[in-house]
């Protein structure tokens, strides 16, 4: 079978990085930016990066309610840092007029492991995933404060949750995009195929 065509959302982040794991997992990858794009993939990454201001360049690019819509729908989304708290249905203490895509029903705290200076990494027993825990890296992570009954908790570090899965959503709270460990991806793109 052919490889997925999985999107990384462009509009601010650590794309790149995505790009280049997503193509060691077996698929195909590419930036997307726009409303139109969206039509063309199987699957879409949310990167890491800063979430107000993707939410606004979101908004700025006709982005957010096409793309609400699809998750809807059931695209597959894998959201990272940024990437997870875009994904939460509520954000417990977002900037003013600050927007999310939404797909999971989880409450997240942004910045919650502290600020730029105190980013680490930490090994992640991650279900689902064989062969060991992953190199989290914690960049002013996010934490998930509580998930809903249909999210499943895939991990947590130090009492807090920081993988989830609710149907086609996946999302961490860390870069496994900056670890060359990329057994997310993989996992990601099964989650892409079962659907396609
Ligand atoms: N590394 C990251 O993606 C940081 C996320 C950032 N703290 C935010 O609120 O969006």
């Amino acid at each position: 079978m052919s490889n997925p065509v999985i999107g990384v959302l462009a509009l601010q982040g650590d794309v790149r990085e995505h790009l280049v794991a997503l193509a060691v997992a077996d698929a195909t990858a590419r930036p997307v930016r726009r409303p139109e794009e969206l039509a063309e993939i199987d699957g879409l990454v949310i990167p890491g990066g800063e979430s107000t201001t993707m939410s606004k360049l979101a908004a700025l690019f006709g982005m957010q309610e096409p793309l609400r819509e699809r998750i809807r729908d059931g695209l597959p989304v894998y959201g990272t840092c940024a990437g997870l708290i875009m994904l939460a249905d509520k954000i417990l203490d977002p900037r003013s007029g600050q927007e999310t895509f939404g797909g999971i029903d989880m409450i997240v705290r942004r910045n919650a492991f502290g600020r730029q200076n105190e980013s680490f990494e930490a090994q992640v027993e991650i279900a689902g995933i064989e062969d060991g825990p992953v190199e989290g890296v914690f960049i002013r992570a996010p934490w998930v404060e509580s998930v809903g009954a249909r999210a499943e908790v895939l991990a947590e570090h130090g009492g807090h949750i920081v993988a989830v899965r609710q149907d086609n959503a996946l999302a961490t709270s860390f870069h496994p995009e900056l670890t060359g460990d990329h057994r997310v991806h993989r996992l990601f793109t099964e989650m892409v195929r079962a659907v396609r």
